[in-house]
């Protein structure tokens, strides 16, 4: 999906949400465990639920590779799904990859070719040559970690060298690389304020931010920083949408939690 038609579909919806698959085997109500893919049958009851309140989903990897081959086909029926019944829905593979260029190439493979997906996030670690095979596909966003929810971002990307912090610059540094309009950033929702400083080196670029709901970050903080007149943000909420209730009809509830989150988007795009 083109950046332009992720835009669209932001002021269709008035939405810039993207709803979080964390979707872990211990947490969903008990009674579909007895199903034949729990893990399926859980995503594809909050997808029907939320759809029409987000316009991303970002299944969190790891919680699929936790449960060995039976989470990997969840993650591709999961994947599978959003294209056939929702194919306007943007979809994020949070992996967090980057490797030496062979490498990353296999990943960029994995994810983008064989899952189909519109794009996945990516540590900047190792440099330039870790992250182009991911920018060389065509509609396809790479996003990369700059200044992270956690606590552990204060452990190096807050610390300067030179005289700037190296979340500034992993963030200038990328836009020299090779097909760079294909980047995007994450940052944190619980470091809003450093949003103001970000938006002054990638005025236009599209943010990832997680960090609203269950870690405690602000939406309206994030906006007040981080909107562009073409909106720029996708703002991530996982555990409080998806887990706001374990009775049989969690998803109801996961639905009623979006949309008051939408709401709130909505009267934030309604000021631009
Ligand atoms: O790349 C991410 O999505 C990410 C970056 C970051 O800085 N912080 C962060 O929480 N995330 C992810 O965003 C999701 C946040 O989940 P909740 O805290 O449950 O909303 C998890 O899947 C995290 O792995």
């Amino acid at each position: 999906m083109t950046t332009q038609e992720l835009t669209e579909q932001i002021f269709k919806k008035k939405s810039f949400l993207c709803i979080g698959l964390d979707t872990d085997i211990d947490r969903i109500p008990t009674y579909l465990l007895s199903e034949k893919d729990p893990v399926f049958s859980f995503n594809k009851a909050i997808i029907d639920a939320t759809h029409s309140y987000c316009v991303a989903y970002k299944p969190n990897i790891a919680f699929y590779e936790a449960l060995g081959v039976s989470g990997w086909k969840a993650l591709k029926k999961t994947i599978e799904y959003l294209h056939s019944e929702y194919p306007e829905i943007y979809t994020i593979a949070d992996a967090k990859r980057g490797d030496i260029g062979n490498t990353s190439k296999m990943y960029a493979k994995a994810f983008f070719d064989d899952l189909g997906f519109d794009s996945i996030t990516v540590a900047p670690y190792m440099g330039k040559d870790s992250v182009e095979p991911f920018l060389d596909f065509t509609n396809k966003h790479t996003i990369l970690l700059a200044l992270t929810s956690n606590e552990g971002a204060f452990d190096f990307q807050t610390k300067k060298i030179g005289d700037q912090e190296l979340y500034k610059e992993v963030i200038k540094t990328s836009r020299t690389w090779n097909n760079s309009e294909n980047l995007m950033y994450v940052v944190g929702a619980t470091k809003a304020e450093y949003l103001r400083e970000i938006r002054k080196i990638v005025p236009e670029n599209f943010l990832l931010v997680p960090g609203v709901g269950a870690q405690g970050g602000s939406l309206e903080e994030v906006c007040k920083y981080g909107l562009t007149k073409n909106v720029g943000l996708l703002v991530n909420s996982s555990r409080k949408i998806i887990y706001a209730s374990d009775s049989s009809n969690y998803a109801e509830i996961a639905a009623a939690m979006a949309e008051s989150v939408q709401n709130q988007m909505a009267d934030e795009l309604a000021k631009l």
